[in-house]
């Protein structure tokens, strides 16, 4: 996932966070909410950080920087920690979401269910096609993307969710922007020019993979020679020496 950002302005009242971190965040968020479910009322740094995948001395250094130290011997208190990261995070308000684009990934996207106990509902569906329109995924009806600004100020909608073709794509964000839109979550392959105060996020699996292919072909190129079994049962010389 990668960010595009038009707007480094950070407020004053605001703690200045590196992106890394606030990329991690919502890790310990979803390893704090699963510790509170087991029954544990607080956790060590190197438990926290086991949970959600990262190294004890990174998690410490991110949570420093909400002002959050844990206490010595004790740890952290879990049920603090996830009021400060979902402050920060701004999660203690419900955030309400749009989906352009209703073929396959929108049809998927809109019947997850996932997003509610994270802190977002899915409000609106919108797509071009009329053969879409009208047609009923859950609570939801899809509607004509000339319904868009009507509905985002009608729904409070901040957040505009793009899973259109590429050619669509610079079009919708600039609807969803005239719409009053501010952040978006472009799952198109391409780059969105917007305006200033726009936060742009961008997923593409196809980007995560091709990370894991350098990784595969970096293990190929440099894995240990495999030893080949000998023929009495010892060890016997590596394959490739
Ligand atoms: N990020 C990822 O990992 C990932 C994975 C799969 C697909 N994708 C991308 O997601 C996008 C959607 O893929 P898909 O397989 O669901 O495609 P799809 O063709 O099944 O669906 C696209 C939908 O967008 C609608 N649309 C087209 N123009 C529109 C417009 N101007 N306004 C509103 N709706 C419009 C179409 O009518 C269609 O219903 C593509 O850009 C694809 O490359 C990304």
């Amino acid at each position: 996932m990668s960010q595009q950002r038009t707007d480094s302005s950070a407020s004053p009242a605001f703690p200045d966070l590196p992106e890394a971190t606030v990329a991690r965040l919502p890790e310990y968020l979803r390893a704090l909410h699963t510790l509170a479910e087991q029954g544990h009322d607080t956790v060590s740094s190197e438990g926290l950080a086991a949970a959600a995948g990262v190294n004890s001395a990174k998690l410490r250094k991110d949570l420093s920087h909400l002002g959050s130290y844990g206490t010595r011997g004790v740890g952290y208190d879990v049920a603090l920690l996830i009021t400060q990261i979902e402050a920060v995070l701004g999660l203690s308000q419900h955030r309400t979401v749009a989906l352009v684009g209703i073929g396959n990934l929108g049809h998927a996207l809109a019947g997850y269910g996932g997003f509610a106990s994270r802190g977002f509902s899915v409000a609106a569906l919108f797509d071009a096609e009329r053969a879409q329109v009208g047609e009923r995924i859950g609570d939801l009806v899809v509607r004509h993307i000339d319904e868009l600004a009507e509905v985002v100020a009608a729904e409070g909608i901040s957040i505009g969710v793009i899973t259109t073709p590429v050619h669509a794509a610079q079009h919708v964000a600039d609807r969803l922007v005239a719409a009053g839109v501010t952040s978006i979550l472009n799952f198109a392959p391409c780059v969105l020019a917007v305006p200033p105060g726009v936060d742009v996020r961008k997923v593409d699996l196809a980007v995560e993979m091709q990370i894991l292919s350098f990784h595969e072909h970096r293990k190929a190129l440099t894995a240990l020679p495999v030893p080949r079994p000998a023929p009495n049962g010892r060890a016997g010389e590596a394959i490739g020496t």
